[in-house]
């Protein structure tokens, strides 16, 4: 995996190790102690939020392989909780880098010398790619297209009902920052996703923008004759390489699931309504553990079958390192062309910008993020949501890659949001530059 990380797709040793470091945290023991149950508890609480009981078939961690499961994302064979097979050796052999963090962390960086610690980052001390930035940088495409899903993915689990005034206003903040495609809401049933039970609204007030293309969600003939009623001009279908998350979102499997959208997609298909499509849980899931690329393959390549223009990967808990996504992409992009595709990172482990990293160096140019990092489950602490915009424009921006998004713009919209919700901005880059700002300001 190691070498086909360098050598493939030309990721820069650091993030190999940053990697690495991760997989060293989580021992099957520490795993458990820290985050499994914390991850599994929070996503089910996320699941049955508002849902009536039964429609939550979720299984106890005791019963489930999440641990073995989490050593298999992280590479590892743990076929026996003690004996984790590293490869060790590989990781000290191939990168001197590791051995100059080391010197540095041995009292380097403690005198303060700038020109030290700029050897830290300098691309010198990359080894694969010695000084040649270009060489570092080439597989980035030059411009990125960002789904924004703050007002849907983002809202759909808040527990107070955001009033449609404040949803329309974030909308309308979002395009006029310059977001091409802004997804709006969803049309399900309001009795799983109270939420956003004011789709119909919600739409009566974005046609009325213009500037930006805004999806919805349908999960079936039902949604998506609401969703055209209420002028919805894209729609989306959502299935799920998961078996138990299928059931859990939308109470079907996903071979039942695939037959429902099908209809949907003849529907779209004599609408000439342009239809995208998701994929869930592409790399994890919360009950089932490791989901096996081919599975992702196969779901991804029945969406595009049946007429998406657009299948977009969700790393639905955020569970995802470089190390399982990058087999998880050769998988599906041998089914189906890298343009078709777009990436879904949720934040919860830290992972999404890596992510996305390594996903764009794979030939992936579109990207699904939400403003502020809205999502996931904001009610239990330590739960994280969907990689921030900002975060995203800003690591592109440092790239040199165009998304036409006004960074500033982005940050008020955000803000403004966060405000709302009465919680920080959940965008590391927005609380960054926010307080520099103010610092600047303060100067005056
Ligand atoms: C799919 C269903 C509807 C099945 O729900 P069900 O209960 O199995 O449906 P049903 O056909 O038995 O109908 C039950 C009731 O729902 C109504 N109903 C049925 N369909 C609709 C509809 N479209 N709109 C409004 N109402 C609807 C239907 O009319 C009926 O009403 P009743 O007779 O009881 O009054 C339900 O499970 C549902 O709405 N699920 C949606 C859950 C959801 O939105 N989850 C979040 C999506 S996020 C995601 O999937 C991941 C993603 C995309 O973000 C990517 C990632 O992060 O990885």
């Amino acid at each position: 995996m190691v070498k086909l990380l360098r050598w493939k797709f030309k990721l820069p040793p650091a993030l190999i190790s940053f990697s690495g470091g991760i997989q060293s945290l989580f021992s099957p023991k520490k795993m458990q102690r820290n985050g499994v149950r914390r991850a599994h508890s929070l996503w089910c609480k996320s699941l049955t939020h508002n849902l009536p009981h039964h429609h939550h078939p979720c299984i106890p961690l005791t019963t489930m392989s999440s641990l073995e499961a989490i050593d298999k994302f992280q590479g590892r064979d743990c076929s026996t909780s003690n004996s984790c097979n590293d490869d060790k050796s590989s990781g000290k052999e191939s990168f001197p880098w590791i051995r100059q963090s080391r010197r540095v962390s041995q009292g380097q960086l403690l005198h303060g010398n700038s020109a030290v610690s700029r050897t830290l980052w300098e691309p010198k001390h990359f080894h694969t790619f010695s000084n040649d930035k270009q060489k570092l940088l080439r597989e980035v495409p030059k411009f990125v297209k960002i789904v924004e899903v703050g007002p849907r993915d983002g809202l759909q689990n808040e527990k107070n009902i955001v009033p449609t005034s404040v949803k329309v206003e974030l909308i309308r903040r979002l395009v006029s920052a310059g977001l091409p495609v802004v997804e709006a809401t969803s049309f399900v049933s309001p009795k799983w996703v109270p939420q956003l039970a004011d789709a119909k609204n919600v739409m009566d007030a974005v046609n009325t923008l213009h500037g930006a293309r805004f999806p919805v969600l349908t999960p079936n003939l039902k949604g998506f004759e609401a969703a055209v009623a209420a002028g919805a001009k894209e729609v989306a279908i959502f299935a799920s390489a998961s078996e138990s998350f299928s059931l859990s979102n939308i109470n079907c499997s996903i071979q039942e699931s695939l037959l429902r959208y099908r209809a949907v997609a003849t529907a779209a298909n004599d609408h000439s309504i342009p239809l995208r499509g998701y994929v869930s849980c592409v790399v994890g899931c919360p009950v089932e553990g490791a989901v096996p690329p081919s599975k992702v393959a196969h779901v991804v390549k029945e969406l595009y079958d049946m007429g998406c223009f657009e299948i977009s990967l969700g790393d639905t808990i955020g569970i995802g390192t470089p190390g399982s996504v990058v087999p998880m992409l050769e998988a599906v992009m041998a089914a189906v062309p890298a343009e078709k595709l777009a990436v879904h990172f949720h934040d919860t482990y830290g992972q999404a910008l890596a992510n996305i990293l390594v996903s764009l160096q794979m030939g992936i140019n579109i990207v699904d993020s939400s403003v502020a990092g809205l999502g996931g489950c904001p009610y239990a602490k330590g739960a994280s949501g969907n990689v921030a915009t900002e975060d995203v424009v800003y690591m592109l921006n440092g790239l040199g890659v165009q998304t036409n998004v006004d960074l500033g713009k982005l940050i008020a919209a955000g803000d403004f949001i966060s405000k709302h919700l009465g919680r920080p901005n959940g965008s590391k880059a927005a609380v960054a530059l926010s307080r520099r700002i103010t610092a600047e300001a303060s100067k005056i």
